[in-house]
């Protein structure tokens, strides 16, 4: 499965923010995308994720080399800043999504085993989530994905809210889940990009370029993407 980008573009008023990107994202892989602040990643993720479209440009699915859009459920988004419903505990929000996933979750797990996995433990499932921390929403988000399994996941800058054991767990997370999933993930954390990513997807200047995967895990890296970005203009 491919999700393929075409000429994006988006414009808020006269901000033109992207310009025409195109990428191929495939099953298998996970992607990092950096950009300066205010390049344009939040807009191309709201603009996959349905959120608002696109002003130019068209993206789809490719499965077996058919063509399809991306339909309701194809895309599990986790936002930067994470929106739960805050007058759910932990427990009843997972327990509710598990009955709307209806038959997707095949896992067999509880509520409980759910909350296990991600690391909310004790008390803390039968707290209202207007009482979580921001950290702790990302996870109830994660949770979401995890039960539903869209083909395409978004993750605008997932793991930089979470403490070192509860990232190492969720980067072990999507290692597992890769090989049936397209993962796309922001950040601005190079060594995290660099010891997650398959892939790595710049956007700069409104166009999506690829960094040559042969460099991502050498010192090269860093020195590469600082040399990409640094006549970005800083838009914020
Ligand atoms: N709803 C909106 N209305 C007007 N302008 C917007 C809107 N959303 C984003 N922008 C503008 O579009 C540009 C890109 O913003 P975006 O949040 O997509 O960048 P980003 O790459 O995710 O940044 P960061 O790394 O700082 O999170 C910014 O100049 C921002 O102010």
């Amino acid at each position: 499965m491919k999700l393929i980008l075409d000429q994006i573009e988006k414009h808020f008023g006269e901000k033109q923010v992207l310009k025409g990107a195109s990428f191929t994202f495939e099953q298998g892989h996970i992607y990092g995308l950096l950009g300066r602040n205010g390049a344009g990643k939040t807009t191309l993720m709201n603009c996959l994720s349905g959120e608002f479209p696109p002003d130019g440009g068209t993206f789809h699915l490719e499965a077996e080399g058919a063509p399809r859009p991306l339909g309701e459920g194809d895309v599990g988004y986790v936002l930067s800043t994470p929106v739960v419903p805050e007058f759910l505990t932990g427990w009843e929000f997972v327990k509710f999504f598990l009955e709307i996933a209806g038959g997707k979750d095949a896992s067999g797990r509880t509520p409980d085993d759910w909350l296990a996995l991600v690391g909310i433990d004790g008390e803390d499932r039968s707290r209202l989530m207007k009482d979580y921390s921001h950290g702790m929403k990302n996870k109830m988000q994660m949770l979401c994905f995890l039960i539903a399994r869209p083909p395409v996941i978004l993750l605008d800058e997932p793991l930089t809210s979470f403490d070192v054991v509860a990232a190492l767990e969720m980067k072990n997370l999507l290692r597992e889940m890769k090989a049936d999933h397209i993962i796309i993930f922001s950040t601005h954390i190079l060594q995290l990009a660099a010891d997650l990513c398959d892939e790595i997807a710049i956007l700069n200047h409104g166009l999506l370029e690829e960094v040559d995967p042969a460099i991502i895990h050498t010192p090269a890296f860093e020195n590469r993407v600082v040399e990409i970005l640094k006549d970005e203009e800083h838009h914020d």
